[in-house]
């Protein structure tokens, strides 16, 4: 299958965006003004529990998002994990397509373009790389990149920072549910939550004003957790408009997916998101996807319904979700 890498169109000599990524007019990034003095929140977990669980729960609640400061992941192993993932990306074009992926026969690891349409026809400015990372039995290493050669070692020690910081933050929004702080752990699987990276790498667009990086979406997953480089572009949506989210040395970005929202029964919620690309400088982010095994059924808690508080969501498997999102199918 040949597909036209977003990478090799941009380097290679453009001055205007080609009419597939051009976005309609109420589309385009410069089209919403933030509302002043509202900024993203920025918490850190190094704080007492009672504070953190109430800040954590606030900011799910409002926002679906929040910057974490003091996780104890290291700069160092951030500094690794994006150095081999830019590695990967700086490879020749021929070498990358021996890692291409292939959604529309269901394989969706590997390198990729997003190629499926939307109603307009309109496609992102982003090449990506996806695969599963946790847990390792599930793990098919055969399609992880093999350059450079650390790619693998850097990423599983990553994937064990993820596995912990998923565990603190479920425990934080457990508690901030009034709940025991396994609560959402368990249904999720637990240690046999599954963790997905996506590198995106989004080249610098000669007419970044008309295309957008990723379109707006919320995240299938529980929570997803995702550092960039240093050249902003993620949006987040609130109360009308799009915020953007500064950069933040070393601070994880994190999502609230859909299957948190469901779990909560809407106490917290899955973030609309979007991310617009500039002129000048490639943008690259590291997303881990924290989702539930696909055979777990996933509904709101029974703890959180009663009379009062009905069940705002149905219950369902993971795999089902995912098929009927994919398909734009109502859940
Ligand atoms: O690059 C970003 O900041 C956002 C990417 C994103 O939303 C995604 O890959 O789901
Ligand atoms: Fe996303």
């Amino acid at each position: 299958m040949d597909v036209e890498r977003v990478q090799a169109l941009a380097f290679g000599g453009l001055n205007e965006v080609p009419a597939q990524f051009i976005r309609p007019a109420h589309e385009r990034p410069e089209n919403t003004k933030p509302i002043e003095g509202v900024t993203v929140p920025v918490i850190s977990l190094s704080q007492p529990r009672d504070v953190l669980v109430k800040e954590v729960s606030e900011a799910c609640s409002q926002w679906g998002f929040l910057l974490v400061t003091d996780h104890g992941l290291s700069p160092e192993l951030i500094k690794r994990l994006q150095q081999v993932g830019q590695e990967f990306f700086a490879l020749p074009q021929k070498e990358k397509e021996a890692y291409a992926n292939d959604p529309s026969s269901g394989k969706f690891e590997g390198y990729g373009t997003k190629m499926t349409k939307n109603l307009e026809e309109k496609v992102e400015w982003v090449d990506y790389f996806f695969h599963l990372m946790s847990p390792p039995s599930k793990v098919n290493h055969d399609i992880w990149p093999k350059h450079p050669p650390s790619y693998r070692e850097v990423n599983e020690e990553y994937s064990k920072e993820m596995l912990r910081i998923t565990g603190e933050l479920l425990g934080l929004l457990s508690e901030g549910l009034g709940l025991d702080k396994k609560s959402l752990a368990t249904p999720l699987g637990d240690q046999e939550i599954e963790l997905e990276m996506k590198i995106n790498m989004y080249p610098p667009c000669p007419q970044p004003h008309l295309a957008l990086g990723v379109e707006p979406h919320t995240d299938m997953s529980a929570l997803t957790l995702l550092v960039p480089n240093d050249v902003p572009g993620l949006q987040v949506w609130k109360d009308g408009s799009w915020f953007a989210v500064d950069y933040l040395p070393n601070a994880l970005f994190v999502h609230v997916g859909d299957q948190i929202e469901v779990l909560s029964n809407g106490k917290y919620k899955s973030v609309l998101h979007r991310s617009v690309v500039n002129k000048d400088r490639t943008r690259m982010s590291w997303a881990v996807f924290c989702a539930p095994p696909h055979e777990a059924m996933i509904g709101p808690l029974p703890e959180l319904v009663n009379e009062q508080n009905p069940a705002k969501y149905s219950t369902k498997t993971f795999a089902e979700y995912r098929y009927r999102k994919f398909n734009k199918l109502p859940q």
